[in-house]
C-alpha cells in the first residue's frame, strides 16, 4: 500500500485497493462513561485478499467494519487512528459529500441486517437507479443489466426482483439483494458484515461461491465480518481474529486455522461441532466474552477465560508479535523463532498496491 496524501474521489485508482488500519480506537458512550469496543487494532489488508474478520458477539467486528468506511454512529465514537485506503488516503479524515462518495463507489457494503434495509415504498429497480444516479451512473440501462445479471447468478429472477418492494422478497432475498447493491456500482473494496446469516445452507453455499468469483473476476479487495468459522475457512486467504475490541491473531487463513496460535483461536476452532468423527470431541469455551463494562482495563482482555494464564497477563496488555505473515498477541505464545515484538500486527511483506498475487 503507498501512504497516500488526500486525492480527490474523482481520481481514484480502480486496481484493488490495500487498507492500513493503524491503532485504531472506537468507544461507546455508555451510563460507565465512553468505553472502548476497539483498542489500538492495527491491521494490514493486502490488495485483492479476502480477510475474514471473526470472534464472538461483542468482540469488535461490526464496529471495525463500520470504522471502515468512517460511519460509527453516536453514541459511538472514533476516538483515535487511522483508516488509509489507497487512493483514498485516511477515510477517517473524509466527510460530507467526499465521504458519501467514496461509499458505493470505492467501497461497497453490506451491513448486518441488510434485508431489513431496503426502503419499503419504492422498487428494488427504483432504488437501484436511485442509488445508480447519486453515484454519477450515466448509464442506468448498463447499471440494471449488471444487477439483473448479479441476481441470477445468485439464483434469483432478475427481473421479478427488480420489479419487487421489500415485502415481497423474503430474507434470503433481501440478503441477496443488499450483496447485489454492494457489487454493482463496481466499488473495489467491499465490505460484508454478516453476509450470509439469513441463508439456508444450499443457498449460502451458493453466495459464498460467487462473492468468491466476483471477487476474482472483479479485482477486489473483501473483508468479510462473520462469526461463523466454517464460513470464514471456506472464502477468506486471511483471517483476523478479534477478542474483546483486540486483534489478538491475523495471518492466512489455512494457518491460523491449521495451527492457531493465540489460546482464544485454538478454543474457538475446538468450539466447532464437527460432521464427521467424534462430536463430544468439539469443547465449547468455558466462560462468556466480555461486554463493554466487564472489559479489564488492564493485562490481557482474555485471561480471564484462558487456559495459559500467566502473571504477567493481570497487568500487561500483550502487544502484537509479527512473524513472518502471521501475528499474534499473547504473552503465552513462544514463536518459532524469535519474532519481533512490534505494535502493530504488520506482516513482513508488502505487496505494492494494486499488484497481482496468488493467495490459493
Ligand atoms: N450503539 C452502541 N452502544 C453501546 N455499545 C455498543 C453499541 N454498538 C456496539 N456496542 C458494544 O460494542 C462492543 C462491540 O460491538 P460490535 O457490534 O462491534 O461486536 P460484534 O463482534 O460485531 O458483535 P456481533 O457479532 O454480536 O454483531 C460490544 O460490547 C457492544 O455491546
Amino acid at each position: 500500500m503507498t501512504t497516500t496524501s488526500r486525492v480527490p474521489v474523482t481520481l481514484v485508482t480502480r486496481a484493488a485497493p490495500g487498507v492500513e488500519v493503524r491503532d485504531l480506537t472506537v468507544v461507546y458512550k455508555t451510563p460507565l462513561g465512553e468505553l472502548p469496543a476497539l483498542r489500538g487494532v492495527s491491521m494490514i489488508v493486502e490488495p485483492g485478499t479476502i480477510t475474514g474478520i471473526v470472534g464472538e458477539s461483542g468482540s469488535g467486528k461490526s464496529t471495525l467494519a463500520l470504522s471502515l468506511l468512517n460511519a460509527v454512529q453516536p453514541p459511538g465514537r472514533i476516538a483515535g487512528g487511522s483508516v488509509e485506503i489507497d487512493g483514498l488516503g485516511d477515510v477517517l479524515t473524509l466527510g460530507g459529500e467526499e465521504l458519501r462518495q467514496a461509499r458505493g463507489r470505492h467501497l461497497g457494503y453490506v451491513f448486518q441486517a441488510a434485508q431489513n434495509s431496503l426502503n419499503p415504498l419504492k422498487t428494488v429497480g427504483k432504488q437501484l437507479l436511485d442509488l445508480g444516479r447519486s453515484h454519477g451512473v450515466r448509464d442506468g440501462r448498463a447499471l440494471v443489466r449488471d444487477a439483473m445479471s448479479l441476481l441470477e447468478r445468485m439464483g434469483l429472477d432478475g427481473a421479478r426482483v427488480l420489479d419487487s418492494h421489500q415485502h415481497q422478497l423474503s430474507g434470503g432475498m433481501r440478503q441477496r439483494v443488499g450483496i447485489m447493491l454492494a457489487l454493482v456500482l463496481n466499488a473495489h473494496l467491499v465490505i460484508l458484515d454478516e453476509p450470509t446469516t439469513a441463508l439456508d445452507m444450499i443457498t449460502q453455499a451458493t453466495i459464498l461461491r460467487i462473492v468468491r468469483e466476483v471477487h476474482q473476476e472483479r479485482g477486489l479487495t473483501t473483508l468479510m465480518v462473520t462469526h461463523d468459522i466454517g464460513v470464514a475457512a471456506e472464502v477468506t486467504d486471511r483471517l483476523a481474529v478479534m477478542y474483546g475490541g483486540r486483534l489478538v491473531e491475523h495471518g492466512p487463513t489455512r494457518e491460523v486455522l491449521g495451527a492457531p496460535r493465540h489460546p482464544y483461536t485454538q478454543g474457538l476452532i475446538q468450539a466447532i461441532p464437527r460432521l464427521s468423527g467424534d462430536i463430544t470431541q468439539a469443547r465449547a469455551l468455558p466462560g462468556r466474552p466480555p461486554t463493554l463494562g466487564t472489559l479489564p482495563s488492564a493485562g490481557c482482555v482474555f485471561r480471564e477465560r484462558c487456559p495459559r494464564r500467566m502473571d504477567v497477563c493481570e497487568t500487561d496488555d500483550p502487544l502484537a508479535v509479527a512473524h513472518g505473515d502471521r501475528s499474534v498477541a499473547c504473552h503465552a505464545v513462544e514463536l518459532p523463532t524469535p519474532g519481533v515484538r512490534v505494535e502493530r500486527a504488520t506482516p513482513a511483506a508488502r505487496v505494492p498496491s494494486g499488484a497481482e498475487e496468488d493467495h490459493t
